[in-house]
């Protein structure tokens, strides 16, 4: 196991540094985390596995932890007291709601950013071609609408074929049209991909969509976790589909809601 390229570092003596390494596997493990800041306790000792080639949604109410246990999975938290043990494939990408796209570099560029492989620029012309965007390599972000630039975000994650990907409500920003079609594109990427991902989201329904397992974070654990059926999205089992709903729904406190 090697060290964790975000080093979750314990700042206050009293915490242990959670303790990182890599599975060659691909497996994710994370076993007994516990975060806070400053004062405030957030993850309150979390465990979750991901198989390799999963995907499994994160959801919860506001302010749970969700983006806190992405981060630490994602090693972006630095001077984070905390405990436990995460254990991440040796190839981890990150697409958050934002595209985080550098204004200055074409499409091309911010596809190509940080790759040193001599093939790179044929990877990323393959990779944005896979995203629906051949021909735009030499665009810059600002010309591109807002679910375009989400496309450009996932090339650049996937042109590092990532063993897991981490996505923050990469569609939180988008239109409801948009958004559907960005879910086929990442059904297919996936498909074609085989990463394992762990998704963030605020919505139920994009949730049972993507997901083959559905993790309901709440009050900084795991509250409950539930497999989607792969007949979920047929329209043989329309009520499989709704009751599931239903269910995720009760368990993030919601009753009483049919839509
Ligand atoms: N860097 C930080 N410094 C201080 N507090 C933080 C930091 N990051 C997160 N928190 C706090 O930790 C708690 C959990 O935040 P987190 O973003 O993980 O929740 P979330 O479930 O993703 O929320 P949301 O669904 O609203 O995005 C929140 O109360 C937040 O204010």
């Amino acid at each position: 196991m090697a060290a964790h390229p975000g080093g979750l570092t314990a700042v206050a003596p009293s915490a242990v540094a959670p303790r990182a390494g890599k599975a060659a596997s691909g497996t994710v493990s994370v076993r007994n985390l516990i975060r806070s800041f400053g004062p405030k306790g957030v993850l309150n000792g979390v465990d979750l596995d991901i198989a390799p080639g999963e995907f499994v949604a994160l959801l919860g109410p506001s302010g749970c932890g969700k983006s806190t246990l992405l981060r630490a999975l994602a090693g972006l938290d630095h001077d984070v007291r905390g405990s436990g043990v995460i254990t991440v494939p040796e190839r981890v990408s990150v697409v958050f709601q934002d595209s985080r796209l550098l204004p200055w570099d074409t499409v091309l560029g911010n596809v190509t950013l940080g790759l040193r492989e001599h093939d790179a620029g044929s990877r990323a012309r393959k990779a944005l071609a896979e995203v629906g965007l051949a021909g735009r390599e030499s665009s810059w972000p600002h010309e591109l609408s807002g679910g375009e630039q989400q496309r450009v975000a996932l090339a650049r994650s996937l042109v590092r074929e990532p063993q897991l990907l981490l996505a923050d409500e990469p569609f939180g920003a988008l239109d409801a049209l948009t958004r559907i079609r960005m879910h086929g594109l990442l059904q297919d990427l996936v498909a074609a991909h085989r990463p394992a991902v762990l998704l963030v989201t605020h919505d139920v329904d994009e949730a049972i969509a993507l997901a083959d397992r559905i993790v309901v974070l709440d009050s900084g654990r795991v509250a409950r976790i539930r497999t989607v059926s792969p007949d979920i999205g047929s329209a043989a089992d329309a009520a499989g589909h709704e009751a599931l709903r239903r269910d995720l729904l009760a368990d993030l406190g919601v009753v009483g809601t049919t839509h």
